[in-house]
């Protein structure tokens, strides 16, 4: 570990020590890296030097080090020059390469005049199928510069590397992989790929004060580390998104993770198997994130609560036939949910309160759900989602953004008709975006245009004859329950009348 042209260079008390070193700079390159930790070990020993070890986890292995992390940027850009082997990997959005320093090397830093050297290592546990991986720093100095190096240099250290890493990394889209593929010989908890989705705040169509008020949420949010502090409030922001399919909900995430620069986490609930396994997840996020739950509202034990809701809607429902058929399907698929994972909403919830006050550094959870009513209020409630958000249908103003992202244009001679026609018929945002996309060449804004006019007319159409639909069987429901009921009155008279008979006879 120690460069053959360096080890002379290193400019410790002592011939012999230095002899030493020297011949052991020769021969280090024929001996394996890991008797070499040890021989390393021995001779700093001797020469009064004392370590530190940094592992890329903490604790337990529940949370993955930010100090490690910070260590491993600046080691990056500050000693690089100095490695003999390096790692290359492919840096935001692959432009170029970063360069890092390999497992099992040692590099040197200077700071205040006094040289340390820092040692990356690798340990390797576990099974073959279920390999485990841990990688240290371990900073090594003279015992008498103690004092400097644990104040000052380590703080310069963090402080530096924190930078680096903020202005290198390269914004990520996490997944869950399921507690099976857990083994850290893979990619851990969370696998992730490159975050470019290209959604902003200009591209989004809705209303253009709600979407200011969003961005001022945003901003107040991700500048108030000291405000948190002061009323000592975890640094949170709970998002509830609302509202019918194709209304912008995932896009409004993909425009707030653009907006702060933030990484996302896509929690797919489905695959946890249980609480602790969600709580580890959660502890397993990195600060300055969004950490997504798509479709609260069809996730897991939740589902009963709707289907519950459900039945109790159907039990109006005259048919006994088809009440019991959905009553039989209701519990298979429980059934099917109760094999699939065991996050329970209380699990879910301690889960989301322990990250926030075990984490200082800024996240914010976003829940979207098409069924807002449905949610049990002890999910939503204020504090836990400070801000609910409804995306609706499309009206005129989120219409210009789409004809202006679409079409490049900005008026036209139907924006009349359009606007009165929107506000008559209820399409999302996703379908007005489609019908305005130009299906080849040759279609130009007006066709477009066009032939978002004809849909509008033609839902509206569509619109009404299902209302009439609609209303033709609530009518035809009630005189059913009202001639049932008559039936039902004549049959106990007729009854009455009889025992009434039978008495008098
Ligand atoms: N408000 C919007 N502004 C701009 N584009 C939108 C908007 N809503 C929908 N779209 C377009 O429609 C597509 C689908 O929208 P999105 O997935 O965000 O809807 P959603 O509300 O999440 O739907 P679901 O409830 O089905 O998950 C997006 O890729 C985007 O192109
Ligand atoms: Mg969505």
């Amino acid at each position: 570990m120690i460069p053959a042209t360096t080890g002379a260079m290193w400019g410790f008390a002592g011939t012999t020590m230095a002899s030493l070193m020297f011949f052991w700079s020769m021969f280090r390159q024929f001996v394996p890296n890991e008797l070499q930790a040890y021989i390393e070990k021995f001779i700093y020993k001797m020469m009064g030097w004392v370590s530190i070890k940094f592992s890329d986890h903490t604790g337990e292995g529940l949370q993955r080090s930010k100090a490690y992390d910070s260590i491993r940027h600046y080691l990056s850009a500050n000693s690089m020059a100095r490695a003999q082997k390096l790692k290359a990997n492919e840096s935001r959005n692959m432009r170029s390469l970063v360069l890092s320093m390999d497992d099992h090397e040692e590099v040197q830093d200077v700071f205040e005049g006094v040289k340390v050297k820092w040692y990356s290592s690798v340990e390797k546990s576990g099974t073959k199928t279920k390999m485990r991986e841990r990688r240290y720093f371990t900073l090594s100095f003279h015992r008498r510069h103690r004092g400097m190096i644990v104040d000052r240099y380590m703080e310069h250290v963090l402080r530096e590397g924190k930078v680096i890493g903020l202005r290198n990394r390269e914004r990520k889209l996490y997944t869950n992989n399921s507690s099976g593929d857990w083994s850290y010989y893979v990619e851990g908890r969370w696998g992730n790929v490159p975050f470019h989705h290209p959604a902003t705040f200009e591209t989004l169509a809705m209303d253009p004060v709600k979407k200011e008020e969003i961005k001022k949420d945003l901003i107040k949010f991700s500048k108030g580390k000291d405000y948190y502090k002061k009323v000592g409030k975890p640094w949170k922001r709970g998002y509830l998104l609302f509202g019918p399919p194709g209304t912008g909900k995932s896009t409004m995430i993909s425009a707030m993770a653009n907006f702060l620069e933030y990484d996302v986490y896509d929690l797919e609930l489905t695959t946890v198997k249980d609480n602790s396994e969600l709580k580890r997840l959660l502890l397993d996020t990195t600060g300055k994130c969004i950490i997504v739950i798509e479709d609260i509202d069809c996730s897991l034990a939740f589902t009963g609560q709707r289907r519950k809701t459900k039945e109790e809607e159907d039990d109006d429902d005259d048919d006994d036939e088809k009440k019991n058929k959905k009553k039989k399907e209701a519990e298979e698929e429980k059934k099917k949910d109760e094999n699939k994972s065991k996050v329970t909403l209380s699990g879910l919830l301690n889960g989301i309160d322990g990250l926030w006050s075990a984490c200082s550094e800024e996240k914010i959870i976003v829940f979207t759900t098409n069924f807002v009513d449905k949610l049990d209020p002890a999910l939503i409630r204020r504090g836990r989602m400070d801000n609910h958000i409804e995306m609706s249908y499309c009206k005129f103003e989120g219409f210009k953004v789409l004809a202006k992202n679409y079409l490049e244009i900005e008026s036209h001679d139907l924006y009349g008709e359009i606007k009165r026609l929107l506000e008559e018929t209820d399409m999302s945002p996703a379908y007005v975006a489609e019908t305005l996309m130009p299906k080849s060449d040759e279609e130009d804004a007006d066709i477009c245009i066009k032939r978002l006019v004809k849909t509008l007319e033609e839902e509206k159409e569509k619109a009404r004859k299902l209302a009439e639909e609609e209303e033709k069987k609530k009518v035809e429901k009630e005189s059913k329950k009202k001639k049932k009921a008559e039936e039902a009155e004549k049959k106990d008279k007729k009854i009455e009348g009889e025992v009434k008979e039978k008495e008098e006879k």
